[in-house]
């Protein structure tokens, strides 16, 4: 094992978020869905790490964000948990686990906290989630308000669409957003919203927003890990939003394809990969096998 960092970075809290916002300092987020994920973005120093439903499309290959299980988010988020150490974590609560009534709301938030230990939890919706948010903040735990496009709800907009594209819509988004604000969210996701509208909203807003989709003029900036570093199949359509950094597919896809060969005209394992034993030992073996 290696020796910790001499300066490890500081646990990232609620006051830390506080702070970076009055100072004007940029949020960042991204999202992790298991162990190695969320340790390369404690390590990049990302100040929070989303466990977002959109694992179910990334990390378990359904349709469709509505389809993962409470149950399955928790695993997921006790192993983001495990590794990371600096960032604040934050929990997305999955369709169906919320919406009933603000006791079940509650409920899957300390299910969030006590079973998936996470920090934080994060919920789709605007004014009609206000009880609900209330009530989990009125027990001491951070709310993530989510607005714009709410993925969970894409049927009912036809899709992932922008959203607040009019006066009436973008009226709607600024309205949750004061709402949700109201109801004691820490901070605000904004999805597929255009720039000038989210930035009005930020600027109306005491609580930081943190932007996907959503311009340059949100207090942070989320986004989805697989897509920014580049870890899926080449051909997959991204959204526009999406800033694709690096190229984690194609170099695991290098990787795997120079074992597979090397095991095909067996250069692999090398000596230096192997384990050896004293040559009489071996030879007493050798022995002993006469005859079986
Ligand atoms: N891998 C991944 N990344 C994400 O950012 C993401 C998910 N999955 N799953 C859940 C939601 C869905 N998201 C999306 C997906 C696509 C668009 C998109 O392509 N929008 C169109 C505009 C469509 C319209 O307005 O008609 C675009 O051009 O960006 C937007 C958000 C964001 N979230
Ligand atoms: C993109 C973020 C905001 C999200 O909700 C998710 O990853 O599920
Ligand atoms: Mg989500």
């Amino acid at each position: 094992m290696g020796t910790p960092p001499a300066n490890p970075r500081k646990q990232v809290t609620i006051p830390t978020l506080k702070k970076m916002h009055r100072g004007g300092e940029p949020i960042t987020m991204i999202t992790a869905h298991d162990f190695p994920s969320a340790h390369v973005a404690d390590a990049a120093g990302v100040d929070v790490i989303l466990v977002g439903d959109s694992l179910a499309m990334v990390a378990l290959g359904m349709e469709d964000t509505s389809e993962v299980l409470l149950e399955e988010m928790l695993l997921h988020c006790r192993s983001v948990a495990r590794a990371t150490k600096a960032a604040f974590t934050i929990g997305d609560l999955p369709m169906g686990s919320y919406e009933i009534s603000p006791t079940q709301a509650l409920e899957t938030a300390i299910r969030f906290k006590k079973d998936g230990r996470m920090q934080g939890v994060k919920l789709e919706g605007g004014q009609e989630m206000v009880p609900s948010i209330e009530k989990i903040v009125g027990v001491g735990i951070p709310v993530l308000g989510h607005i714009g496009l709410t993925p969970q709800r894409q049927h009912m907009f036809g899709g992932f669409r922008v959203q607040g594209k009019t006066k009436d819509g973008a009226e709607k988004v600024l309205e949750d957003a004061l709402a949700l604000q109201e109801a004691g969210c820490f901070a605000l996701v904004i999805e597929a919203v255009p720039a000038e509208v989210a930035a009005l909203i930020t600027q109306k807003l005491s609580i930081p927003t943190i932007g996907i989709g959503a311009g340059n003029g949100c207090s942070g900036q989320v986004l989805v890990q697989v897509d920014m570093t580049g870890n899926f199949p080449p051909g997959r359509r991204i959204p526009k939003f999406v800033k694709q950094y690096g190229n984690v597919w194609s170099e695991s896809l290098r990787a795997i394809e120079a074992y597979r060969d090397e095991v095909k005209s067996r250069q692999y394992p090398a000596p230096e990969h192997t384990y050896d034993m004293p040559k009489q030992e071996f030879e007493r073996f050798v022995e002993a096998t006469k005859g079986v």
